[in-house]
C-alpha cells in the first residue's frame, strides 16, 4: 500500500531522513518507533505530501506522492501532531466543516458513533478532554473514507485510560480494512498495536520486523537488573548459568541477559553474598521492544 525507496531529507547540512526504504502492506498497522528528533514526523509528512523530499520515491495506493499530491489527498487521512481544531465549534460542526471539503463524505452520525462522541456532539471543542479531542481529530481524518491513515504520536499526553480507548479505535480502523501508519515513542503502544515496526534513530531505520520477531532476534528472553556501582564483578556475572551478556546501564545499574532465569538467580545470590553486594531493587522482566531499542542504539528510548 505504501512504498518508500531511498527517501532523504536534509535541513541545512543535517540529514534528518537518511536514505530509508520500506513498504507498508495493505490492512497493516505499521509503526515507526523512535525518540524525539529521530525523523518520524519528517518521514510521515513526506509520505503525506506535506514536505518535499530531497531524494527518493514514494508511492501510496498506487499514487506518486511527490507528483500527484491532489490525487494522494483522496486516498489518505491524516492526524497531525497539531491537527487544527476550532475551539468554538461543536464536535458535530467540526466534522461537518471538514466533511464539506470533500465531494463525498461519511455520514456525521456514523462517525460520532464510531468514535464514541455521540454524547459530545453539541460540546465545544474547547471543552473536550485530551482523549476526546484526539478521537475527534481521527474522526476528521477519516471523514472522506480514506484507505490509508497516518497517525502522528496519537496518544502523546493522554492518560492510560484515554490511550487504551484510542488503541481500540486504531484497531477498529484496521478492522474496517484500512492501512495505518503510526508514529510513536511509546514502546507498549508499538507492541500492542503494530503488526510491524520500524525502529528509527537519527534518520535511519535500524530494524524492521514484527514486534515478536524483533524481540526474538535479541537471542535472550529475560533481563535481570540490579544496582552495582563498579564493574569489577562483571566478568564473574558473565560466567553465571544462562548469562549471555552483561550490560552496564546509567545510574550504576547492571543488566544480565539470560535465557535461564532460575539458574542465573540461583548462582547470583551466593555470589552477591560472597562479595557483600546488595541486591536491593533487583528486578527481572521479559525482554521488550525497549531492549531491542537499547541493543540497536545503545540508549534507552524512555
Ligand atoms: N522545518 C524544519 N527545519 C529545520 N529542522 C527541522 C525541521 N523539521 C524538523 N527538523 C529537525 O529534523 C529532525 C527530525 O525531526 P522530526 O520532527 O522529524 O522528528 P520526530 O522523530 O518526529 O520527533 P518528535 O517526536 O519530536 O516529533 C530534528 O532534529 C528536528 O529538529
Amino acid at each position: 500500500m505504501i512504498q518508500v525507496e531511498n527517501l532523504m531529507k536534509r535541513y541545512g547540512n543535517q540529514t534528518v531522513v537518511d536514505h530509508i526504504s520500506f513498504e507498508v502492506k495493505e490492512r497493516e498497522i505499521f509503526g515507526m518507533l523512535g525518540p524525539n528528533g529521530a525523523g518520524k514526523t519528517t518521514t510521515m509528512e513526506m509520505i503525506e505530501g506535506l514536505r518535499d523530499p530531497d531524494d527518493g520515491k514514494i508511492v501510496v495506493a498506487g499514487v506518486d506522492a511527490k507528483r500527484q499530491k491532489k490525487k494522494l489527498k483522496q486516498h489518505i487521512g491524516m492526524q497531525l501532531q497539531s491537527t487544527s481544531l476550532f475551539d468554538y465549534l461543536t464536535v458535530k460542526e467540526s466534522i461537518e466543516l471538514y466533511a464539506s471539503f470533500y465531494p463525498k463524505a461519511r455520514p456525521v452520525k456514523e462517525l460520532l458513533v464510531s468514535f464514541d462522541l455521540q454524547e459530545k456532539e453539541k460540546t465545544w471543542v474547547k471543552h473536550l478532554s485530551g482523549g476526546q479531542r484526539q478521537r475527534l481529530a481521527i474522526a476528521i481524518a477519516v471523514v472522506h473514507d480514506p484507505k490509508v491513515i497516518f497517525l502522528d504520536e496519537p496518544t502523546t499526553g493522554l492518560d492510560p485510560a484515554a490511550r487504551r480507548s484510542l488503541w481500540d479505535i486504531v484497531l477498529q480502523l484496521r478492522e474496517e480494512g484500512r492501512t495505518i501508519f503510526l508514529s510513536t515513542h511509546y514502546m507498549e503502544e508499538a507492541e500492542v498495536l503494530c503488526d510491524r515496526i520500524a525502529i528509527m534513530d537519527r534518520g535511519k531505520i535500524l530494524a524492521l520486523d514484527t514486534p515478536r520477531e524483533l524481540i526474538r532476534q535479541l537471542g535472550t528472553n529475560t533481563r535481570i537488573e540490579f544496582p552495582s556501582k563498579d564493574d569489577c564483578y562483571d566478568s564473574e556475572f558473565s560466567t553465571l548459568a544462562g548469562v549471555k551478556k552483561v550490560v552496564r546501564l546509567e545510574n550504576d545499574l547492571v543488566q544480565l541477559h539470560t535465557d535461564q532465569l532460575a539458574d542465573t538467580l540461583q548462582q547470583l545470590i551466593p555470589l552477591a553474598d560472597k562479595y557483600h553486594l546488595p541486591l536491593n531493587g533487583i528486578s527481572t522482566r521479559t525482554a521488550t521492544l525497549e531492549d531491542v531499542f537499547l541493543e540497536q542504539t545503545g540508549k534507552r528510548l524512555s
